[in-house]
């Protein structure tokens, strides 16, 4: 039986009540530190340097991606000086040239991620190289659909250079990750325990 969540005003942090987060809500919601369910760009750079990112594409980042989606997400609303990010509405955020694997309603598509992968993943088929990640992007262009190609460019060049491995391969399960968001959350943690190591062995020095 499906849960009634009517009955127990659960806050599920996207900022409505009673519904189980699409995994596109789940994706932004690791930036979202304080749980309102709104990404300021404070909370964007919080984020980017969490899971590993320098000061310099931490700050662009949290620029342009509140810039670029807080009006998409606040519909009706004008504009903000503090570019909120509104998560329930995070759906009106997707952009063009993208790789379809988040319906419009930003649910996760198993077909569409699945094709992505036997498309495109041919050297290895559970992980995509540099190449094979060049290819994937151009196949997904709209024509002329240029901020959504910076878009999808951005991100999974900001993917691929966080996650590859040693090889220069990007990983299947990671990719998946990327999408029920649970990515974020384990870079973080893995940082995190990078850092206490570090200290750690200084101190024993
Ligand atoms: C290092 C941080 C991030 C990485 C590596 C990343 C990566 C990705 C990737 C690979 C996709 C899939 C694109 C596709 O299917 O073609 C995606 C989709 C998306 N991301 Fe992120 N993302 C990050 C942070 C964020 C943040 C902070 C937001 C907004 C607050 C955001 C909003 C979105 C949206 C709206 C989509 C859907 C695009 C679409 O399907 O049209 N992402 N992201
Ligand atoms: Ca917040």
């Amino acid at each position: 039986m499906a849960a009634n969540y009517e009955d127990h005003s659960i806050t599920n942090g996207t900022g409505v009540e009673g519904h189980e987060p699409s995994a596109l809500q789940k994706h932004v919601m690791f930036f979202d530190t304080n749980k309102d369910g709104v990404v300021y760009p404070w909370e964007t750079f919080q984020g980017f340097r969490a899971i590993g990112c320098g000061i310099l594409l931490s700050t662009f980042a949290s620029v342009f991606i509140n810039a670029g989606l807080s009006r998409k997400t606040r519909p009706g609303k004008g504009f903000s000086p503090k570019f909120p990010i509104e998560i329930k509405n995070i759906k009106r955020a997707k952009h063009g040239s993208d790789s379809g694997v988040y319906d419009t309603e930003g649910s996760f598509v198993p077909s569409k991620f699945e094709e992505l992968f036997r498309k495109h993943a041919k050297t290895n088929a559970n992980a995509l190289t540099s190449d094979e990640l060049k290819n994937l992007l151009k196949a997904n262009r709209e024509p002329k659909d240029y901020k959504g190609w910076i878009a999808a460019y951005s991100e999974w060049k900001i993917l691929y250079i966080l996650c590859k491995d040693k090889q220069g391969l990007l990983h299947k399960d990671t990719v998946r990750a990327v999408y029920d968001g649970t990515l974020f959350d384990r870079m973080a943690k893995e940082k995190a325990g990078k850092k206490n190591h570090r200290f750690f062995f200084k101190e024993k020095m």
